[in-house]
C-alpha cells in the first residue's frame, strides 16, 4: 500500500480521535490516525478513504477494547495484537492514552509497547500525561536503544478529524524530524521544545488555561440569565469583544441548549487541570484560580458528568443559592 518505507503502529484509546497512524489508541488518536489511516469507534469512510489516499502510510492498530479497531481494519489498516507486536511490526508507534496509568501500562506493562521496541523504531507518547510519567517512559524506551518523544495535542475532536491539531513535542530530535511528515498529516502545527517534559509541561499549561476560561463563561452565562439577559446576546457580545475565543463561540449555543456532546471528556479536562495543580505545586507556583476550577470539575465528575463535553461544567453551577 505504501511506498514510504516507514511502518506505523498505533496503541491508543478510543473515544476522541481514531487518527491516522500507527497506534496504540485512543477514540483520540483514532481521530488522529484517522488521516494516516486510523482507527477507531467514529466512523467517517469518506474522510478516511481521501486521508489514506493523500498519506499512504501502513498502519497497525491496538486498542484494549478491540471492536474500536474494526471501522479502521475495514479500511485496511492491520489489526495489532497487542502493544509489544504492535511495537515490533512497525518503525514508529504512536500511543494515545487515557492517563498516567494508562500511558505506563501500554508502554511498560506486560505486554507493553516497550518489549518490542529495538534500536530504529521510535515511539510517540501522544496522551496528555505529568512531566514525571514521560519521563518514566522516556527511559524505559531509551534503554532499548529505540527514541522516545512526547507529542500531546492540543485540539479535540474537529481538529483531529480535519487534520489541524497542534503537537507540543519533546524529547528525541531525530525522532521528531522522521516522525514530522506524519504530525504533518494529523497537525497544523507542531513545536519542538527540547528536553521530555516540555511538551506535557506546556500541554497542562494550555488545558489549565482553557478549563478555567470554560467555568468563567458558564458562570457569566448563568449569572447573566439569573439578572434576565439572554445567554445568546450574552455570546454575541462576549464575541465582538476581546475576550473572544472560538470556543465559546463554538459550544455557547449548545450549552445554552443543556446539550454537551463530548468531544474532550470532562473527565480528562479535571485530570488536567489536577495535573496541572500538581505541576505548580512541584515547582512552587501559586495557581489558587486553577485550584478552585480543578475542585469543580471534580464535583462534577462525582456527580456524574464524567463522560459528558467538558463544558457540561455549567451543570455543577446550576444550583439555586437562596432555595
Ligand atoms: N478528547 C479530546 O478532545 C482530547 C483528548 N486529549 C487527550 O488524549 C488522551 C485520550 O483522550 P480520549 O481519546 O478523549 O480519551 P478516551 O477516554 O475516550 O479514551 C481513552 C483510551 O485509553 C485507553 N486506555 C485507558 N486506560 C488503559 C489501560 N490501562 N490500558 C490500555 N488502554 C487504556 C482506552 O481503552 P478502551 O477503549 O479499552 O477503554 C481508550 O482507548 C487523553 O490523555 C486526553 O487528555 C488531548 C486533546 C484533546
Ligand atoms: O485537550 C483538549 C483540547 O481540546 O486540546
Amino acid at each position: 500500500m505504501s511506498q514510504l518505507p516507514t511502518l506505523y503502529g498505533l496503541v491508543a484509546t478510543t473515544h476522541f480521535l481514531l487518527p491516522k497512524l500507527p497506534c496504540v489508541m485512543s477514540p483520540y488518536i483514532a481521530l488522529m490516525l484517522w488521516e494516516l489511516v486510523l482507527v477507531s469507534s467514529f466512523v467517517w469512510p469518506d474522510h478516511l478513504e481521501v486521508i489514506c489516499t493523500a498519506a499512504r502510510y501502513d498502519v497497525t492498530v491496538w486498542n484494549r477494547s478491540t471492536s474500536k479497531c474494526d471501522p479502521l481494519i475495514s479500511e485496511g489498516a492491520k489489526r495489532g495484537e497487542s502493544p509489544e507486536q504492535t511495537a515490533a511490526a512497525c518503525d514508529v508507534t504512536f500511543a494515545m492514552l487515557a492517563d498516567p496509568a494508562g500511558a505506563m501500562e501500554v508502554a511498560c506493562g506486560p505486554q507493553g509497547a516497550v518489549k518490542g521496541l529495538s534500536a530504529g523504531k521510535g515511539y510517540v507518547d501522544v496522551s496528555t500525561v505529568d512531566d514525571e510519567t514521560s519521563k518514566a517512559i522516556a527511559e524505559a524506551v531509551r534503554k532499548t536503544g529505540a527514541e522516545f518523544l512526547e507529542a500531546p495535542v492540543s485540539g479535540s475532536k474537529k481538529p483531529a478529524v480535519d487534520g489541524t491539531l497542534i503537537f507540543l513535542t519533546a524529547g528525541d530530535k531525530p525522532l521528531f524530524e522522521r516522525a514530522s511528515p506524519m504530525l504533518d498529516v494529523m497537525g497544523k502545527s507542531k513545536f519542538y521544545l527540547g528536553e521530555v517534559g516540555n511538551g506535557a509541561a506546556m500541554k497542562l499549561v494550555v488545558n489549565m488555561v482553557m478549563g478555567s476560561m470554560m467555568a468563567s463563561f458558564s458562570e457569566g452565562l448563568l449569572l447573566g440569565a439569573k439578572t434576565g439577559l439572554d445567554p445568546k446576546t450574552i455570546i454575541e457580545v462576549i464575541g465582538q469583544g476581546a475576550i473572544s475565543a472560538p470556543m465559546f463561540a463554538m459550544k455557547g449555543p449548545s450549552m445554552v441548549e443543556g446539550q454537551y456532546p463530548t468531544a474532550f471528556p470532562l473527565k480528562h479536562q479535571q485530570k488536567d487541570l489536577r495535573l496541572a495543580v500538581e505541576l505548580a505545586d512541584k515547582v512552587g507556583q501559586p495557581t489558587p484560580i486553577a485550584a478552585a476550577v480543578n475542585d469543580l470539575y471534580a464535583q462534577a465528575k462525582s456527580n456524574g458528568l464524567g463522560d459528558e463535553d467538558f463544558s457540561a461544567i455549567i451543570e455543577a453551577l446550576k444550583v439555586n443559592v437562596n432555595a
